[in-house]
Order: C-alpha cells, then sequence, then structure tokens
C-alpha cells in the first residue's frame, strides 16, 4: 500500500529537490506555488488507483513524489508502512516501474535491450534478462520479432508497450504510469487499455495511475481521486460512486453530463428472459432469408456466433459478408447494462443481440425490455440494497 500523509508540495522552497528542476512551463515563475496540498491518501495494495484532474492539478507532481524524484515540502509518503524519506533512494526505485507519456524509451538501443536495462544494471546475467525481456515482450503483446527493432521503427502505441514491458522487467510490485497511453489515437489507446487491464488481471501490481482523461480514470481504475487545481483532493471513490454520486460541482463537471449512462457500465446485466432469435447462416439463400418473415434478419457463423444483420429485401441471391450491417454492437450475457441497452440501441432491428461468454449467439431483447432492469436497479440503489462500486469490468 503507498500511502500519503498530509502531502504538500511548494514549488520554489530551497529544498524543491526537483529532478526536472524549474524547466516545466512556469517552473521557477511559480515561486511558493502550492502544487499539493495537503493530500492524505491511500493506494492500496494490488489494486490501480487513478490521479485524475485538470492541467496543472499536481497530478504528476504526486506520482513524482512517491519515487523521490521530487521532495514533498511537508508530510509523509508510506510504502508497505516505510517512511519513503527513510529509505535509500536506490532501493526504493527498484521496487518501483514508472511509465511515461511517449515512452522514453532510449533510442539508440533495440527493444529487448530497452527492456533489459534495469535487470542488467541490477546485475542480472545476460542471457536470463533477455529471456525475460523477450518473455515480457510478448506478454504486452508485440510480436516477437519487433525485439530487434529501434523505437523509432516502432508505431507510437508499439512503444508504449515497450515502456511498460521495461518498467515490468524487474517486477516491481508498484508500478507509478504517468499519462502512458495519452499519446496515441483513441482505438490504440482502447487496445492497451484493454491489454493493460489484462495484464493486471494476472499481475496484482499496486499501481498508481495519472490521467487528465475522466473516462480512462473510469475505465481503469478500482478507485479515482480527483484532484482540483491547487493539488486538493475533491473525491476519492470507486468510479460507480464517482459517476453516481459526485461529492460537489466540480467533480459532477468533471466527470461529464452522460454519467447516469456511463455508469450503467458498472451494473452487472441481470438474468433478463431474451428472445429466441430466427438466424440465417452466411451463404443462406434469398428464399431462406425471406422464410424468416422479418425485415432484418440476423446472420450467424458456422459456430453459431451472430456476424451481423441482413436486410431481407437486400438479398437478391444469398447473404454475403458485404450485405452485412455494420455497427450494431453484441452485448454479453455476463456484461453490463450499459452493453445490453446500447445493443439494443445500436441495432438496425431494435433488437440487440446478446452472446454468452463463448461467443455464440442466445438470444436478443430490446432497449424497453432493458428499461425495467435499469429502473428497478435505480429503486434499489436508492433504497441501498445494490452494494455500491459492483463492477463487471
Ligand atoms: N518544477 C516546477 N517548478 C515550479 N512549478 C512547477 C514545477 N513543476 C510543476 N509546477 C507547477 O505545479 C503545478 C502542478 O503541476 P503538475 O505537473 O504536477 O500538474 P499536472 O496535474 O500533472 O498537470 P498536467 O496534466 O498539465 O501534466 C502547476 O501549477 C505547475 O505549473
Amino acid at each position: 500500500m503507498i500511502r500519503f500523509e498530509g502531502v504538500t508540495k511548494r514549488y520554489g522552497d530551497a529544498d524543491s529537490g526537483s529532478a526536472d528542476g524549474g524547466s516545466r512551463a512556469g517552473g521557477g515563475g511559480d515561486q511558493g506555488a502550492v502544487a499539493v496540498d495537503n493530500l492524505t491518501l491511500e493506494a492500496p495494495t494490488g489494486q490501480i488507483t487513478v490521479l485524475v484532474g485538470p492541467s496543472g492539478c499536481g497530478k504528476t507532481t504526486t506520482l513524482r513524489m512517491v519515487n523521490r524524484m521530487i521532495t514533498p515540502t511537508s508530510g509523509t509518503i508510506s510504502v508497505n508502512g516505510r517512511d519513503t524519506a527513510s529509505m535509500d533512494v536506490a532501493e526504493l526505485r527498484r521496487g518501483m516501474g514508472y511509465v511515461i507519456q511517449h515512452a522514453g524509451l532510449f533510442p539508440h538501443r533495440t527493444v529487448v535491450d530497452n527492456v533489459m536495462t534495469v535487470p542488467r544494471l541490477l546485475g542480472v546475467d545476460k542471457r536470463q534478462a533477455r529471456a525475460r525481456a523477450m518473455e515480457l515482450i510478448e506478454r504486452v503483446g508485440l510480436d516477437p520479432a519487433m525485439a530487434r527493432r529501434y523505437p523509432a521503427q516502432l508505431s507510437g502505441g508499439q512503444q508504449q508497450r515497450v515502456g511498460v514491458a521495461r518498467a515490468l522487467a524487474a517486477d516491481p510490485p508498484v508500478m507509478l504510469m504517468d499519462e502512458p497511453f495519452s499519446a496515441v489515437d483513441p482505438v490504440v489507446r482502447e487496445q492497451l487499455q484493454n491489454e493493460f487491464l489484462r495484464l493486471q488481471s494476472e499481475l496484482g501490481k499496486t499501481i498508481l495511475f495519472v490521467t487528465h482523461d475522466i473516462d480512462e480514470a473510469v475505465k481503469l481504475g478500482d478507485q479515482v481521486a480527483v484532484l482540483r487545481v491547487g493539488g486538493v483532493l475533491a473525491q476519492l471513490a470507486p468510479p460507480a460512486t464517482l459517476l453516481a454520486d459526485p461529492v460537489d460541482d466540480f467533480v459532477a463537471g468533471f466527470v461529464g453530463r452522460d454519467r447516469g449512462y456511463r455508469a450503467l457500465s458498472f451494473a452487472a446485466a441481470p438474468e433478463l428472459s431474451l428472445t429466441d432469435e430466427p438466424t440465417v447462416r452466411l451463404g443462406a439463400t434469398a428464399e431462406q432469408v425471406r422464410a424468416v418473415g422479418s425485415p432484418w434478419v440476423l446472420a450467424v457463423g458456422d459456430a453459431g456466433e451472430p456476424v451481423g444483420w441482413v436486410r431481407a429485401a437486400a438479398v437478391d441471391h444469398e447473404v454475403t459478408r458485404d450485405l452485412l450491417h455494420r455497427g450494431g454492437t453484441v452485448a454479453s450475457t455476463s456484461g453490463s447494462l450499459r452493453a445490453l441497452l446500447d445493443a439494443a440501441l445500436s441495432s438496425p432491428s431494435g433488437r440487440g443481440v446478446v452472446a454468452g461468454d463463448d461467443g455464440r449467439l442466445v438470444g436478443t431483447i430490446t432497449a424497453a425490455e432493458v428499461v425495467p432492469a435499469i429502473e428497478a436497479r435505480r429503486t434499489a440503489t436508492t433504497a441501498g440494497e445494490v452494494p455500491e462500486g459492483a463492477s463487471t469490468r
């Protein structure tokens, strides 16, 4: 567990101890400005704690005080009960992986050499360090063939994966991550986030994660700390609580307008009775499609997996992939209420497709059938019957 106890950072102090000196925007000019104000916070072991807030609210400063790149003006930060101020800095940092935006890779070292850096510094034998590095490269979802490339020969998303692999190489119990996925496009960012969650479910690190993106915070965090400018903690809560019950106007404004809808992500889909949906296989004839007797017909693949809706009137000969309607989402029986509603709303037939965990079609559901479940949940939540923060992640 990482614990901040009354931690304040005021830049411009004689002992500011900032590793990056005054190089940041406003550095040197902000004499005496409070960047973090009396912060008390616990980041539990094995969980992801996200620090989120507007630009300049002290997120990076908070993170860098943990590995002592920045020295707090007052207060204490402890890791598993040990005051970090009394620890040897090298020892402290050995236990902490650090990932930053743009990955911060060494440009003249290959990918595998980048990942091996810390274990080699720690004296791990070269062959062993290389084997471990290759394992991590695969684990973060990179093709092993990329190990011999240089960072400049990788995409931004691939570089970020290398950055994560490098931070994990010494198997540190703690990971400090400063906007690690911000520099890539939204599609790649989502892939990185999903891989990161998968990795964390295997590794169970204690993670402090900085982002300015509330959607990322809510998706990744077991708990989310919202900071306001001046480095004051506005609210610390699990994502579902943050969305359902922001403490004040600042947090409400920061988490955004569609929070009621987004909160449904954290509500597990209840067991609703689904409608049996008649289907056709890819390759079915126009007659078979019309025999279903519905303007929109659901097509399935060989394993019974839904592949898309087809407009019956558009099938002249047979159902081919290019006739399938794009854009409908598929909900999972073990997914969230939001996914169910979204499947219904995005379906051209108005019938949301629901598949089991094995990917096979289970049935369909309309938005009108999902809404009572949402209503029931709201009533139960108001009555205090649903545990807050129930997550379907
Ligand atoms: N070295 C420095 N010297 C003086 N002031 C600094 C220094 N570094 C940061 N600050 C100031 O401290 C405040 C908090 O900065 P910090 O970088 O921690 O915020 P942040 O929330 O990470 O911002 P962003 O999201 O824009 O990266 C800001 O007002 C910033 O200008």
